[in-house]
């Protein structure tokens, strides 16, 4: 672990167990329970700038067109939607973590000396004060790159919109989350929404999670409906092993080139494994 690394993980962890032992005053803390039914748990008791956050790191960006830069990574608690594949469910399907304010959060920034910030989640634009957050982040000269499966516009401009619309085999199992899978087949691809969002945005990657060679028509629609160029397009093998990752490149790949988009590895999981903080 770098120094930067040690420094901003070490201020992550003061700061919760300093919110910890405030819970028995009067700050709620948001080291939760599973809450099925939960987007934002806590949201109703939490003071208003505050925002739920699973976890703050610095890595290398590990996909898309910024894979390899040096990034702090902002995880946001909470989402609207429910992908049975979600690699984060902390941050999902039982969100955890703790209320920091965006002063705290700008602070951590300023702190890691690392100017590439990535927010993500959970769902990051569900998350109330994200918007003053990303504003002031600009303001001081971050780059920001807003990891979003955009199915809400709060209002926002960002450096890069890392969009990663759902598709139809994402919903979760309609007989195990009933409730769930009809919220995410309702929410999961406002199209104007999502127009909205690229052109507030200096620029824009469409990242797809492609699970099965069947979902490539889905794709092939939604990005004619979106009118992007193929060359903002990623085709991402579903998975969280290199073992995965491995099997899927050999047909997935090709079907990219084919489309004139871009393929795209998930070098988190090659440089570190699938872990938290990574
Ligand atoms: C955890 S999501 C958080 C941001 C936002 N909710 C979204 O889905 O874009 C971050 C990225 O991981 C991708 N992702 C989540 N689970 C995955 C999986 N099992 N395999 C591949 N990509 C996955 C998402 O599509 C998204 O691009
Ligand atoms: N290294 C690294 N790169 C990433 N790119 C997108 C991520 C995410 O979870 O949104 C992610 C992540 O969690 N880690
Ligand atoms: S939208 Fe993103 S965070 Fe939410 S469940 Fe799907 S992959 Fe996970
Ligand atoms: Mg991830």
């Amino acid at each position: 672990m770098s120094r930067k690394e040690a420094v901003s993980l070490t201020w992550f962890g003061s700061l919760l167990e300093t919110r910890c032992r405030l819970k028995s005053v009067d700050h709620p803390v948001d080291v939760l329970p599973a809450e099925d039914s939960a987007e934002t748990p806590g949201d109703s008791c939490a003071p208003a700038s505050s925002l739920l956050i699973s976890e703050t790191f610095v890595s290398r960006q590990g996909e898309g067109e910024l894979t390899g830069t040096e990034s702090v990574f902002i995880r946001t608690s909470g989402c609207n939607l429910r992908c049975w594949f979600c690699d984060t469910p902390y941050a999902s399907w039982k969100p955890e973590g703790a209320r920091l304010t965006v002063d705290d959060l700008l602070q951590l920034v300023a702190d890691s000396g690392v100017k590439h910030v990535v927010l993500t989640g959970g769902e990051p634009l569900i998350a109330k004060g994200i918007v003053s957050l990303i504003d002031q982040l600009r303001v001081a000269g971050n780059h920001v790159t807003i990891e979003t499966a955009g199915t809400v516009d709060p209002g926002v401009r960002c450096d890069l919109l890392s969009l990663s619309p759902k598709l139809r085999a994402s919903t979760p199992d309609e007989k195990d989350h009933p409730r769930w899978a009809k919220l995410h087949a309702e929410r999961r691809l406002p199209i104007n929404t999502m127009k909205q969002l690229i052109q507030s945005a200096e620029a824009t990657q469409v990242k797809f999670v492609v699970d099965s060679a069947d979902e490539l028509p889905e794709i092939d629609e939604v990005v004619r409906q979106l009118e992007i160029s193929a060359d903002s397009v990623y085709l991402m093998p579903q998975g969280i092993s290199v073992e995965q990752l491995d099997t899927a490149r050999p047909w997935l790949e090709p079907m990219a080139t084919l489309r004139g988009y871009q393929y795209c590895d998930r070098m988190q999981i090659r440089w570190y494994g699938n872990r938290r903080g990574t």
